[in-house]
């Protein structure tokens, strides 16, 4: 979209105007695949909004598209003010030079299905390499809220255990701790569950709830419908690409409206 005209619209969300993230109109094709078909959603601060949707209808595509690990074919994703990979100057987008896309990537903390921990660095240094890597604070300070953050998710004497002598909701708890490490604005989660025996999943939804109870801002593609329900403040079902319906949880599960969100919560409840 480099040197695209930009359309001048009302409202496009600024800092500190309440909207976390406001998607428009994203499109995101892999090859002829086209994958997301014009995707419009918005997440104010401090809420916590669920993805739901059947396999294949492009969740995983969206949080990656907004954490720039894909880059979209057309529409905006703006995070906290910020357009995600552009800048406006002069009436045209401009594409976002390696170190402005690497500062709009530390503001969002991203969770995915599997922990993807180093196996050769204890707990402790897998949260603190990440913000020393990147040359943010003296490993001292690091060292220090890598293990407050370990003690709020509950791991507080596991500092010195290497990942594979943690349990699989152990490891995406210490996955939970990296991502805060990096004091993120929004917190993206990819089916943080799924991957788990059903008896850690507790565990893992236990720190997320805590998360949202401390007011952080949170996506979160689950097919949990049990904590959709409890701390989701929106929940969007999206299928084949679009965003079927969306609203409060408790009445979207409750009176789903349309036929497709009917046909798959009867499936998962
Ligand atoms: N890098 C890629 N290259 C080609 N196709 C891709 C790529 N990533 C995703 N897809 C395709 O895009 C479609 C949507 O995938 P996506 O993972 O976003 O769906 P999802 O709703 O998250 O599904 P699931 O619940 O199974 O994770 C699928 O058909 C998938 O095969």
């Amino acid at each position: 979209m480099t040197g695209a005209t930009v359309s001048t619209q009302s409202g496009v969300p600024t800092a500190g105007s309440g909207v976390m993230v406001r998607a428009e109109q994203v499109h995101k094709s892999f090859g002829s695949l086209e994958v997301l078909k014009g995707i419009d959603l918005e997440v104010r601060s401090g809420e916590v909004c669920c993805l739901l949707g059947p396999s294949g209808s492009g969740k995983s595509t969206f949080l990656r598209c907004i954490n720039h690990l894909e880059k979209i074919n057309a529409g905006r994703i703006w995070v906290d003010g910020d357009l995600i990979g552009y800048r406006e100057h002069g009436g045209k987008l401009h594409e976002l030079r390696e170190k402005e896309v690497a500062a709009q990537r530390r503001s969002i903390g991203m969770v995915f299905q599997r922990f993807n921990l180093f196996p050769h660095m204890t707990v402790l240094q897998n949260i603190v390499e990440a913000p020393v890597l990147l040359g943010r604070e003296k490993k001292s300070a690091a060292r220090d809220r890598a293990a407050a953050l370990l003690e709020r998710v509950g791991l507080g004497d596991k500092l010195r255990s290497y990942p594979g002598q943690l349990s699989g909701g152990q490891q995406q708890r210490v996955a939970i701790a990296r991502a805060l490490a990096m004091q993120p604005k929004l917190m993206l989660f990819d089916e943080p569950t799924s991957a788990l025996d059903p008896e850690l999943v507790g565990e893992v939804l236990d720190v997320m709830k805590d998360l949202a109870r401390d007011g952080m801002t949170m996506i979160v593609v689950t097919h949990e419908i049990g904590f959709a329900r409890e701390v989701g403040d929106s929940l969007v079902f999206m299928d084949d690409g679009v965003v079927v319906e969306s609203g409060n949880p408790r009445e979207v599960i409750a009176n789903p409206r349309h036929e497709r969100t009917k046909a798959f919560l009867a499936k998962v409840l």
